[in-house]
């Protein structure tokens, strides 16, 4: 689809912005939310709201190994703490739907067409606005931090077969002759690194809470998280930072007891990530979402130092520690020197609603510790999306295909100014 305006389109436009009015007056709008859990105290909280370090509570619930099964909770709590509005939105819809929290409207393709090109003068496209993000690259240091799972890979229904086509793992690997280059990712770092097969990058699993990367050139290196390791990346001497390890053996309890309490709810699948684990909802009957939702809350109810994010029809549990994708991307610009310096322009792109923690993430400068990316054009997050969404991204690719593009022209570029 070409969102540029021509004249035809005029008539179609103001036929939208009257719609958008009217919806707009039922208190709604047909960009898609994310709706934050309310009313949960705990299990929903954000993380920024959290210090780092924590103090009581203790680590274990005292179970390892015993599997308990659950009592089921009443089911009202999912209700209530806005778990089941939040997994309704958690994922573009594949049918051309305007949604909104009070309803739901089939739109025809022109009006979401055009929802989608009206959604894109606050998003406007990487690729359309490339020469832009040229002009502010010149002469900079460029660092490039790519998610996983729907930027690099299509969404697909079992997570075990989302593949990167052969095509965009050459795109990444010229990307990293170019550019220092990171994969940020939910999934375990083994995983990812098994799905990615290149060395020539830096990984980040886990959300973050799992970072191979380069020997640092600052602090970060003597965090008392951090290990330096010659064996793990061939050829490399990497920095493992895993701020979450005391986190180990509480998540493969509470995996094991999620796999357990989830075994008779057909689709459910459970993702140990070592220092956090999913479950996923994307093959269940959308009746028995309250079910599944209801067991992961009552297992998390014993574990005050564990909590809820969501993803795309995925149910995330992970330590009550401050960090998360946007600090990885801190950590990592910092561990590769780029941090106190004006010269760097970072580029994040992802799909997911924990990469809007890097979208926010800042860089630390001299003038001002910490610069917010958008605010300073010091980095640009891109959003992968399909569907009009609220993000605090920059820019806007529609989909894995054109991350491949955008990603082949920065290596055009760089070429052509190198030549
Ligand atoms: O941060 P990411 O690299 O984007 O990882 C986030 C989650 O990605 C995977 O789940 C998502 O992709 C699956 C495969 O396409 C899809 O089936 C699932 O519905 C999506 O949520 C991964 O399996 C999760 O563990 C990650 O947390």
């Amino acid at each position: 689809m070409d969102c540029s305006p021509s004249s035809s389109d005029k008539k179609t436009l103001k036929r939208w912005f009257f719609i958008d009015k009217r919806l707009k007056s039922n208190h709604s709008s047909p960009v898609l939310t994310d709706p934050i859990p309310v009313n949960n105290s705990r299990l929903g909280i954000h993380s920024n709201l959290l210090s780092y370090q924590q103090s009581g509570g203790s680590l274990s619930s005292g179970k390892y190994m015993t599997i308990p099964r659950k009592k089921p909770g009443k089911l009202e709590d999912v209700w209530s703490n806005g778990w089941l509005e939040a997994m309704r939105s958690s994922s573009p819809p594949r049918k051309r739907l305007i949604k909104d929290k009070d309803f739901t409207i089939e739109a025809a393709a022109d009006d979401f067409d055009i929802a989608y090109c009206s959604w894109m003068i606050k998003y406007p496209s990487a690729l359309k606005s490339f020469d832009q993000i040229l002009k502010n690259a010149k002469n900079k240091k460029v660092a490039v931090f790519l998610d996983y799972d729907g930027t690099l890979s299509p969404i697909v229904d079992d997570p075990d077969r989302a593949f990167m086509s052969d095509s965009m793992r050459s795109a990444v690997r010229d990307v990293a002759k170019y550019f220092p280059t990171a994969i940020i990712s939910g999934r375990s770092r083994d995983k990812v690194y098994e799905l990615v097969g290149l060395t020539e990058l830096y990984y980040a699993g886990s959300h973050g809470m799992d970072i191979m990367g380069p020997v640092s050139h600052a602090e970060s290196g003597d965090h008392p998280n951090c290990i330096r390791s010659t064996d793990q990346q061939p050829g490399k001497e990497v920095n493992l930072f895993q701020p979450a390890r005391e986190f180990i053996p509480m998540i493969d309890e509470v995996f094991k007891t999620l796999v357990e309490n989830t075994k008779d709810i057909k689709g459910a699948n459970v993702e140990n990530h070592k220092f956090c684990t999913s479950v996923h909802y994307r093959n269940v009957e959308e009746k028995n979402w309250p079910t599944i939702a209801q067991r992961v809350h009552d297992i998390l109810k014993d574990y005050p130092r564990l909590r809820l994010t969501h993803g795309r029809k995925v149910l995330e549990i992970r330590p009550v520690i401050d960090w998360n994708k946007g600090k990885a991307v801190e950590f990592l610009l910092e561990s590769l020197g780029l941090s106190d310096r004006d010269d760097v322009l970072a580029i994040y792109i992802g799909d997911d609603k924990t990469d809007e923690d890097a979208f926010k993430a800042s860089k630390y400068n001299s003038n001002s510790r910490f610069t917010v990316f958008r605010e300073r054009n010091l980095g640009y997050g891109i959003l992968v999306s399909s569907v009009p969404k609220e993000s605090n991204a920059f820019f806007s690719v529609r989909d894995p295909s054109e991350v491949k593009k955008f990603l082949k022209a920065l290596v055009t570029w760089k070429k052509f100014e190198k030549a």
